[in-house]
């Protein structure tokens, strides 16, 4: 067994006993990269504790860095943020990887840098959307473009943030939410945003998210209001700089509650399910009903929990559909496609699409048997972790790119290790 995760393909040798230890999950990823931002908005010294150091908060802690603000890591769980409140025009494009909040967050802080700055990222997410948000900030009268419709964006900032009220369709994210939410703090007068689209008070999936925005902006002095079911007011408050501890990842969680079950085991992760505040801690639920998980589970609330139970899920009494997940489609990868690839490769009958639902086939007959198979993570640090689950029950699972959880969970395999999970490691 090797302990380098640098290979091309990391085999699971399913565990002869129930997982048990002690793995916290690290920070959460969500709440780390709104707390750099907001952190970053303040005037003074914010200290962030508990953080996620991984791809997606170091894209958004040189992004800032580069724009101005001193991010200093005293310790491998902390960030030390120390800004003049003011965003520089960086000297080059902001590369912001895969991360979808740091591309989508700092396209909208962009407004308030007195000067134009180019958003990009990977090839990833060079498909992934964001003309609504770009539409959102015209809106605001802050010219913006993103010519594909994804990624790079050219904001052409004014060094303050728009006035007045603007639609926004959060169908394909609620990102572009939370982005505007945030920098809408720094301007000079209130600013509404409303939910286009649905009826009064419709749910927005992942409206979770926005509530985790709403709190952290809360934790630096924001205010905000709610006039009405779609619409969020926020007042030009600025930030004030804090000192901030970040709660565990509930959607990393997600992978060791899922080991639990599968394995009959006892994982603790130092924090009870109920204690956290981001959307995927419901899943915790549904995992704690397996092998009896429903037939319909809606993931609109618990989006990056659907990979973690459509896995569980071939191993459940009975099937389960999927439902509320067409924005998987836009994820890191088509995750629909991906765990419908995935599963099939384990056993051609296993999963299918059906328009953008997921028709998991459960057998809990597959744990023990021997199904070789090599699954693609297309480059998706979900598919990763979620597929290393088979390999806790099924012979012969192999992981491509095993590398790609670093987005969001480098410690990934070293917990399964820890735990005394057998992996191999070898090129492809
Ligand atoms: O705001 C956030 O922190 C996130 C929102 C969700 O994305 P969408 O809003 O794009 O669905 C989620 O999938 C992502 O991992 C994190
Ligand atoms: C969708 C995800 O990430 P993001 O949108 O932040 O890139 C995720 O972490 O599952």
């Amino acid at each position: 067994m090797s302990t380098d995760w640098s290979g091309d393909l990391t085999t699971v040798i399913p565990p002869d006993h129930p997982l048990r230890g002690r793995v916290v999950p690290p920070g959460s990823k969500s709440i780390t990269n709104r707390a750099l931002l907001v952190a970053a908005l303040a005037k003074g010294t914010s200290r962030l504790t508990g953080a996620l150091k991984s791809d997606d908060t170091r894209y958004m802690a040189v992004a800032l860095q580069a724009m101005g603000v001193t991010v200093e890591e005293p310790d491998a769980t902390s960030f030390t943020v120390i800004s003049s409140g003011r965003l520089m025009k960086p000297a080059a494009p902001l590369f912001l990887g895969n991360a979808g909040t740091a591309t989508r967050f700092l396209a909208a802080a962009a407004a308030l840098v007195d000067g134009d700055v180019v958003v990009d990222g990977d090839a990833h997410m060079r498909k992934r959307p964001i003309a609504p948000l770009v539409a959102a900030l015209g809106a605001l009268g802050i010219a913006a473009e993103a010519p594909t419709g994804c990624p790079p964006v050219t904001v052409h900032g004014k060094g303050s943030f728009g006035a007045g009220r603007v639609e926004i369709d959060a169908g394909l994210s609620s990102q572009y939410v939370s982005a505007l939410l945030m920098a809408s703090a720094c301007g000079t007068e209130p600013v509404d945003i409303v939910l286009a689209g649905g009826k009064e008070g419709e749910e927005i999936g992942a409206r979770g998210y926005i509530d985790l925005t709403l709190a952290t902006m809360r934790a630096f002095a924001a205010e905000i209001e709610r006039p009405d079911a779609r619409t969020w007011r926020v007042a030009p408050t600025g930030y004030r700089a804090t000192d901030y501890l970040i709660e565990p990842d509930a959607s990393a969680a997600t992978y060791l509650w899922a080991a639990e079950v599968l394995t009959g085991g006892a994982i603790d992760l130092g924090v009870p399910a109920e204690a956290f505040t981001q959307p995927d801690a419901k899943a915790h639920a549904l995992i704690a009903a397996f092998p009896h998980l429903p037939p319909v589970i809606d993931g609109s609330q618990m989006q990056d929990a659907v990979p973690t139970l459509a896995v569980l899920a071939a191993f459940n009494q009975t099937p389960v559909r999927f439902t509320g997940i067409a924005n998987l489609r836009v994820k890191e990868c088509d995750r629909v496609s991906a765990l419908a690839d995935g599963l099939t490769r384990i056993r051609p009958d296993l999963a299918r699409e059906e328009g953008d639902d997921l028709i998991v086939a459960s057998d809990p007959g597959l744990a023990g048997q021997t199904l070789p198979a090599s699954i693609d993570s297309y480059a998706d640090h979900r598919i990763a972790m979620s597929f290393a689950l088979a390999g806790l029950k099924i012979h012969g699972i192999s992981i491509q790119d095993p590398s790609c959880v670093a987005k969001t969970y480098p410690g990934y395999w070293q917990a399964l290790a820890s735990l005394g999970v057998q992996l191999e490691e070898s090129r492809a």
